[in-house]
């Protein structure tokens, strides 16, 4: 069995709501964001597990969607790397059977994975 992934990057700004006072992310403030999406399977006859070329969906998305957007505008819920993988998890699981998890980093040094 194989593992692939495909990263994605995007630029966006966001606040997080509800945190005390002097928390820095209360403040409007922004990161250079890394998604990462893994699919889990045998490879086909062309030697794929997926194309990498097949994901353009969820690049075209990230780019549509996320990049240079206010994330507070784009979701209904607090924008934690937490919430936004799940989310982006339920949102291509359907089109992509073979993803298994997904994983979203807001700097070089956090990372969220959330799988099922
Ligand atoms: N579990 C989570 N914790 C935090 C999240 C999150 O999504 N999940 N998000 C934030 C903020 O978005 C914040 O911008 C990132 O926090 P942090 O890594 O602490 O930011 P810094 O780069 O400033 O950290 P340094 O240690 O000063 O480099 C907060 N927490
Ligand atoms: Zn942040």
């Amino acid at each position: 069995m194989y593992t692939i992934s495909k990263e994605f990057h995007f630029s966006a700004s966001h606040q997080l709501h509800g945190l005390k006072n002097d928390h820095p992310c209360g403040r409007i403030h922004g990161h250079n964001y890394t998604l990462k999406i893994f699919l889990r399977g045998e490879p086909n006859k062309d030697g794929f597990v997926q194309d990498y070329n097949d994901l353009k969906p969820i690049s075209d998305w990230v780019n549509n969607t996320l990049d240079h957007r206010h994330l507070n505008d784009v979701f209904d819920f607090q924008t934690s790397v937490e919430n936004m993988s799940k989310y982006i998890f339920d949102l291509f699981k359907p089109e992509f059977p073979l993803l298994v998890a997904v994983e979203m980093s807001e700097t070089p040094k956090t990372n969220c994975r959330y799988e099922e």
